[in-house]
């Protein structure tokens, strides 16, 4: 069994995912926070679409003083209002359609009236506050990429640009497989048993990297209940299994043996990482992935972050991950033939750039650095001096 580099791990399971691209599915625009763009959005019609008023005030024709036609602008959503001649104004709110004959729109805040005349305290240039259409946008202009995520701004501007029905991709849906006997779900453990800090969040995580939960199975570490487990309706259903603990080389760890016994082949046997050394990526019958993710907690997490987030990337069009370059408080010594994945967080100081501290509590059977960290420190094998580059990922969820 040769290790897979970190880095080759990431790419393998991206390009698993990606020959495993989901289907596509139309969604209204309202349900489509969160999901990922399938095709190229691009705008239905010139942004913005005709020509408005950018302030409230008065579109004017020539210079002032004018001869104001109607103080009362009218409800923007009616339509065109009446031309204006050389010498006349009538008032516009903020979106109202341009007048016919406007030279500029004079704000209400540069204005006075001196009996039925409108004056200009500060005259507006030629062309002031005029929005012209298709300024934003032409129409048919791509405004995101396939493979964009559908956050707060992209939705938005999907919505203004005319779209009812966005294409997105179907999320890959995953079986969860959790093992362990000495694992208990509430309450607290008694010695020798733990508490299950799984269930709670890798629901959570799957969905926040693009795909859903589509059943969960919690087993005791049999070879007989990991092959049923495996092999379930929900599994066999499943685009990924992702399971929990198991996956090491003693009598009471059946994930390997499973996936043998299923006809399956192990891709990535083991990570050059640290933790997460034994994570498993393979392939079963039925072209499903199988993540193992080691039972110790950060172990599992930081295998997460390297195989199921490029898995669930590459199968809903999406490039993986980058890694970000940023520089670290703390040396890293040489770890030959290891990438170390490390919780870290942001410190101010004041007399450089920020800076990623690595966390406190970060052994692999420990969550508590990661609970405190904004980010995952990836140091290479030789080693990072503080104060110099280091690379790092965002917090994948
Ligand atoms: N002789 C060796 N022993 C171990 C090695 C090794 O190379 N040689 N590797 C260590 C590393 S690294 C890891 S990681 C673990 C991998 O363990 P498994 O994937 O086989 O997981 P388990 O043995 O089932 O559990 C390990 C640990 O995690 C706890 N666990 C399991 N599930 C949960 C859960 N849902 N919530 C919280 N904690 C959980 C479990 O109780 C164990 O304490 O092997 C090392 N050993
Ligand atoms: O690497 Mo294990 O994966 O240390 O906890």
């Amino acid at each position: 069994m040769r290790d897979h580099s970190w880095e080759a791990a990431r790419t393998d399971a991206h390009r698993l995912g990606a020959l495993r691209t989901a289907r596509t599915e139309s969604i209204d625009l309202h349900h489509a926070a969160g999901r990922i763009l399938a095709t190229e959005l691009r705008a239905n019609y010139p942004l913005p679409h005709c020509e408005t008023s950018a302030m409230d005030g008065y579109a004017v024709n020539g210079p002032g003083p004018w001869q104001l036609l109607a103080d009362l602008a009218p409800n923007p959503g009616e339509g065109k209002t009446p031309g204006i001649a050389e010498g006349q104004a009538i008032a516009v709110v903020t979106g109202s359609l341009i007048p016919t004959g406007t030279t500029s729109i004079l704000r209400v805040e540069d204005s006075h009236r001196d009996g039925a005349l409108l004056v200009a305290d500060r005259p507006p240039r030629t062309g002031a506050d005029i929005r012209p259409a298709g300024t934003e946008a032409a129409a048919g202009e791509l405004l995101a990429s396939a493979g964009t995520r559908l956050r707060a701004g992209v939705l938005a501007t999907a919505a203004v640009s005319g779209h009812d029905e966005l294409s997105v991709f179907a999320r890959p849906s995953v079986h969860l497989v959790f093992t362990g006997d000495e694992v208990v779900t509430s309450g607290y453990p008694a010695p020798g048993q733990v508490r299950d800090g799984f269930s709670p969040v890798l629901p959570l995580l799957v969905a926040t990297l693009g795909g859903q939960t589509s059943g969960t199975t919690r087993i005791g570490d049999t070879l007989e209940a990991t092959v049923a487990a495996l092999d379930s309706a929900s599994a066999r259903d499943a685009n990924i299994i992702v399971t929990t603990g198991g996956t090491g080389f003693s009598d009471r760890d059946f994930v390997r043996a499973a996936v043998h016994e299923l006809g399956g082949s192990e891709v990535i046997s083991s990570i050059a990482m640290r933790p997460g050394h034994p994570s498993m990526l393979s392939s079963l019958p039925g072209n499903r992935l199988l993540v193992a993710l080691p039972g110790n907690p950060l172990a599992a997490l930081m295998a997460a972050a390297t195989l199921v987030d490029p898995i669930l990337r590459g199968a809903t069009g999406r490039a993986p991950a980058r890694l970000r370059a940023a520089v670290s408080t703390a040396d890293f010594g040489p770890l030959p033939g290891r990438t170390r994945l490390v919780p870290a967080s942001w410190t101010r100081d004041a007399a450089g750039p920020d800076a990623l501290a690595p966390s406190e509590h970060i052994a692999p059977a420990m969550l508590r650095g990661l609970a405190a960290a904004d980010a995952i420190l990836v140091i290479g094998p030789e080693g990072a001096a503080a104060g110099a580059p280091v690379h790092y990922l965002e917090l994948p969820w």
